[in-house]
């Protein structure tokens, strides 16, 4: 008898197929399309909805969990990696990003959801037999069990910085941003720990859905009747809907009477329109108009007034968005592809102008969550000659007497005030005015002229806004 054959018999373990769960496929989808091929949450999960609906084996549950699987996982992103780093005996780089997709996924749902541990890690794993195979599920069950023996506030404990040591990068780990990240928005927040801390956590928070009764097409009474719609807090024209509340099944948003739109956003049309002015009021340039949120607001305001506006936008496929955005609006309206830094249009054209110019949309990462682990500092040196080119010619485009917004959703310094001190230096026919009045109700506009809003305080976009007047 062979050595072999005397050992005690042990039955292999017959193969089990691994179980397949659409809701942890398709978030692992999505979060390699973000990956991979730099897409954005927002656009790539809801056509795989669809079709994940279309095919039958997804309600509306599912989708809700795939949503936040997705979301939450690029959420907390950095804080999760810090707790991988801790588990796996090798750095993060070396780990293949699929895996290191599906141990997040993962992470999140035993530190970031309610769904219990075994399933948590079950369900990962049966995940990971799908989409990586068998050996590198091995890999993935004894991370996750690992993972599994503490919870969140246990880990961050662990793995993240004292505070007294590194403010910065203890509340990059614990909240998750990039430290460059927590830095710039402090630079800009100013004040102690906690203003700092409440900011980072509403970064995290999920944004209710604001709507935008476009005035003279929807009135916020038409909009109230919706289930779970409550009144804006700021704007007169800004509609809430509770958790769960679908834009899409209203019919004045179906129509383009109404649309989704953050009440910072409609805050700044709101404070353009409203500046004073002497003289005619006639003209109004949305200069940076795609995709036409601001615009369709601007469009609305001004025929009430019985004025016209010309909304531009340099890419043809966004202002082709912006045409959709103000078909229907009640008063004259023209829209054009044209470069804002050298307009088609006479200098001194205009009663009102806006420039809500690109930036990198630090103020907006509640709903762009991966943008903070994609933006690098460098990206505000390539913003800045293109932030003060659009606002000169902002400022030329203007009549005397006539007033400039420029805005973005950054509220980085460099951004904000760095670009209009700048450009004003070099602008002796302008002044600043003090935007904070114009904004009836609205509290910690911030010391002014300009005005920064925030999310931990105004519940908005932290959209920034000056308002400028040419005086020669
Ligand atoms: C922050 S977005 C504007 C958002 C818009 N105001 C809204 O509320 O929907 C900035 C826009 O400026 C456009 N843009 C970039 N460079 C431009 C330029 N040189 N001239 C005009 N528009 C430009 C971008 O394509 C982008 O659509």
């Amino acid at each position: 008898m062979s050595e072999q054959s005397r050992r005690p018999h042990k039955p292999a373990k017959p193969y089990r197929r691994p179980q397949k769960d659409p809701v942890r496929i398709l978030a692992f989808e999505a979060l390699r399309a973000v990956d991979e091929r730099d897409a954005y949450a927002n656009l790539v999960l809801p056509p795989l909805l669809r079709k994940a609906r279309e095919k039958g084996d997804f309600d509306t549950r599912d989708a809700a969990l795939a949503t936040e699987l997705v979301y939450g996982t690029l959420r907390r992103q950095g804080t999760y990696d810090a707790v991988i780093a801790s588990c796996v005996d090798r750095p993060l780089r070396e780990v293949d990003p699929p895996v290191l997709d599906v141990l997040s996924l993962g992470v999140h749902q035993l530190l970031g959801t309610r769904i219990p541990t075994h399933a948590a890690v079950s369900a990962s794993v049966e995940l990971a037999r799908v989409v990586l195979g068998d050996g590198r599920a091995k890999f993935v069950n004894a991370v996750l069990r690992k993972v599994a023996q503490d919870d969140l506030q246990g880990w961050i404990e662990k793995v993240a910085p004292p505070y007294d040591e590194d403010p910065e990068d203890h509340l990059a780990v614990v909240h998750s941003h990039p430290r460059w990240v927590v830095s710039a928005l402090w630079d800009s927040l100013g004040g102690g720990r906690a203003g700092i801390e409440d900011l980072l956590a509403a970064d995290n928070e999920r944004p209710e859905v604001t709507l935008v009764a476009r005035p003279g097409r929807a009135t916020t009474e038409e909009l109230l009747r919706e289930d779970a719609a409550v009144p804006g807090r700021w704007s007169p024209y800004a509609v809430r809907l509770a958790e769960g509340g679908e834009p899409g099944a209203v019919e004045a948003v179906r129509e383009g009477r109404a649309g989704v739109q953050d009440e910072g956003s409609q805050l700044v049309a709101l404070a353009l329109a409203n500046a004073p002015l002497d003289g005619p009021d006639e003209k109004w340039l949305d200069g940076c108009a795609g995709p036409g949120g601001k615009a369709a607001l601007l469009g609305a305001l001004a025929a009430a007034r019985g004025a016209a506006l010309l909304a531009s936008e340099k890419q043809p496929h966004r202002a082709g968005l912006v045409e959709k955005a103000l078909h229907g609006n009640p008063g004259p309206y023209q829209v054009i592809a044209a470069d804002g830094t050298r307009p088609p249009w006479r200098p001194g054209s205009f009663d009102r102008v806006l420039v809500d110019v690109p930036c990198t949309g630090l103020g907006a990462l509640r709903r762009r969550p991966e943008a903070r682990w994609r933006r690098r500092p460098e990206d505000l040196d390539n913003f800045a000659p293109l932030q003060r080119s659009l606002l000169r010619t902002a400022l030329d485009s203007v009549r005397v007497g006539g007033v400039v917004g420029y805005a973005t959703c950054s509220p980085h310094l460099a951004e904000t005030r760095a670009v209009v001190s700048d450009v004003l230096k070099q602008r002796p026919d302008t002044e600043l005015i003090d935007a904070r009045p114009l904004l009836t109700g609205v509290p910690d506009l911030g010391e002014g002229p300009d005005i920064q809003l925030w999310p931990h305080v105004h519940g908005t976009d932290a959209m920034y806004l000056a308002l400028i007047r040419r005086t020669a």
